[in-house]
């Protein structure tokens, strides 16, 4: 099999993320994260920050700034990493000794340093979708995110609540609730596509 990635969706709330970084590609990589949740808990580590970035960081109490290079330590506080300095090397031992924390990489531009990548993200309420090319073509990734964005209705999720309340109606009848739902939703792959 070619294509072995497994999407997870990760709570962010306690999750914490290390950035070490601060240019063009950190600056994107935290704004992709802040984008899932403005909240989100992260440590920047980077020799020198782009002002664009620092401005980012003075709005966000939850974005620690340590203006350094990397240190091993720096892992003491991460649950996930994200490697964007513009030195290789530096991107590989960071990679090998957090793997042997087992704390997961992600190395913005080397794949073959990735443990996960990040994808494109629709958002639309409570749904969420992931695109990835197996690391083969982010920018169709980002254009399968725009088709899907204009695609879906944004009313998605007045659809997704009442779907919830349908389904919290049926609690503890398992068989009823399946059947129900279906029957309910039957008709939405067809409304989806004559929109
Ligand atoms: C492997 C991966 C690792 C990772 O970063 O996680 C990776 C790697 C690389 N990206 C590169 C370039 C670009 N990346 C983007 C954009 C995005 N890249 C993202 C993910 C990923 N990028 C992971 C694979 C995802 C998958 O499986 O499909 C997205 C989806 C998510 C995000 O980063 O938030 C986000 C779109 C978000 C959105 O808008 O929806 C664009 C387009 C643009 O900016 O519009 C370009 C320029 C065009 C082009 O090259 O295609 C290069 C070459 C660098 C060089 O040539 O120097 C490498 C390195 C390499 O491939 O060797
Ligand atoms: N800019 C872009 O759009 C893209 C860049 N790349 C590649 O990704 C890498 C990063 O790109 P940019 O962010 O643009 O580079 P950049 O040169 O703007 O930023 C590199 C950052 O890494 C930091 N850094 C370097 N060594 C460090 C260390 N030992 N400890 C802590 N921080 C350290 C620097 O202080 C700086 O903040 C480069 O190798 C680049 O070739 C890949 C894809 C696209």
């Amino acid at each position: 099999m070619s294509n072995t990635l497994f999407p997870i969706f990760l709570k962010t709330e306690t999750a914490r993320f290390l950035v070490v970084g601060g240019g063009n590609v950190g600056l994107e990589k935290v704004e992709t994260l802040l984008r899932q949740n403005s909240q989100i808990h992260i440590n920047l580590v980077a020799i020198e920050v782009l002002p664009q970035l620092c401005l980012i960081i003075n709005n966000h109490t939850n974005i620690n700034l340590y203006e350094k290079p990397y240190e091993e330590t720096d892992l003491n506080t991460a649950d996930y990493v994200i490697a964007a300095t513009n030195n290789r090397d530096v991107n590989r031992l960071i990679k090998q000794q957090a793997n042997s924390r087992n704390i997961l990489v992600n190395a913005a531009d080397q794949p073959e340093l990735c443990d996960f990548y990040l994808g494109s993200i629709v958002n639309k309420g409570d749904l969420k979708i992931a695109v990835s090319t197996n690391g083969k073509s982010p920018v169709l990734a980002r254009r399968i995110r725009e088709y899907l964005e204009q695609e879906i209705p944004d009313d998605i999720n007045v659809i997704i609540e009442r779907l919830n309340e349908i389904r919290k109606h049926f609690k503890g009848n398992f068989a009823a609730k399946v059947k129900e739902l279906n029957a309910i939703t039957a008709s939405f792959t067809k409304s989806i596509h004559e929109k």
